[in-house]
């Protein structure tokens, strides 16, 4: 039976059946569920349910073995990772993924210029340049990086380093944002404003989150829906109050902290 959860008025995300099989083990199972516009939804599941996985077939690193995937309508299953960031996909990774020797500006500047195509017309060149410093500084000032512009990305601290991340994908005006556990291996100190940063994200300039995160505490009045994998199915998607109630859910957790 495919599981599938009502439809959103209108989605941004749409995955229906999504499966992905390797060497006869099924990771991924026949998952459905829609993303609704401004909407944010966390992904959680013990270790090995399949988050990481649905996240890699979402953002076109993997090939699913069945089901369809669409963004805004547009049908992006067999699309290949570059072309769902143009049509606006956005992800971060579990391990820090930044260019250490660039500076912070620099390496957001690169994401928005890049995002936005090179120009030969030198006039049309520098209107497109202005436009990436803009959006870089826009982006700096929403993650809280602004004063650290000029500083090398490397001398940044893991958390820094994760509100840089998202200043890179927030340059490219995403209208998805795929957040791979941004918390993992961020000081205890650093996750209330990384969290902060997250939440404007999403409450201020009203984007579209779809977020992978094993700590409840995290998600609890940031999300909308908490969507359960186990065993690479989708087990409930809900509100979380609901999902944290759900018998189903506490089974699949048997000796793990919810
Ligand atoms: N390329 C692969 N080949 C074979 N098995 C894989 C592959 N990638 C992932 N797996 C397996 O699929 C299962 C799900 O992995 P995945 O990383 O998606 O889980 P997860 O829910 O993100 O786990 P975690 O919370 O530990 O990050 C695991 O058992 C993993 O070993």
């Amino acid at each position: 039976m495919t599981s599938t959860v009502a439809a959103p008025a209108r989605p941004v995300l749409r995955v229906r059946g999504l499966s992905w099989a390797v060497g006869g083990a099924h990771i991924v199972s026949d998952v459905g569920f829609d993303v609704a516009e401004g909407e944010f939804v966390a992904v959680i599941g013990p270790n090995g349910a399949g988050k990481t996985s649905l996240f890699n077939l979402i953002s076109g690193l993997t090939r699913p073995t069945g089901g369809t995937i669409e963004l805004d309508g547009l049908d992006i299953t067999h699309a290949p990772p570059h072309r769902r960031a143009r049509q606006g996909l956005g992800r971060t990774f579990q391990s820090s993924s930044v260019f250490p020797a660039l500076t912070v500006a620099e390496n957001v500047r690169l994401a928005a210029a890049a995002h936005r195509g090179t120009c030969l017309r030198i006039w049309r060149r520098a209107e497109s340049d202005r436009a990436a410093w803009l959006a870089t500084a826009e982006a700096l000032e929403r993650v809280g990086l602004a004063h650290r512009a000029r500083e090398t990305a490397g001398s940044l601290s893991h958390g820094d380093k994760r509100k840089l991340e998202i200043a890179i994908l927030l340059a490219t005006d995403p209208r998805l944002i795929l957040l791979d556990e941004p918390m993992a291996g961020v000081g205890v100190a650093d996750v209330p404003a990384l969290t902060e940063v997250i939440r404007s994200v999403h409450r201020e300039q009203g984007r579209t989150v779809l977020m992978v995160e094993h700590h409840m505490d995290v998600l609890l009045g940031l999300a909308d829906r908490v969507a359960v994998m186990h065993h690479g199915s989708l087990l409930a998607l809900d509100a979380p109050d609901a999902v944290m109630a759900d018998p189903v859910v506490q089974e699949a957790y048997l000796g793990e902290a919810l």
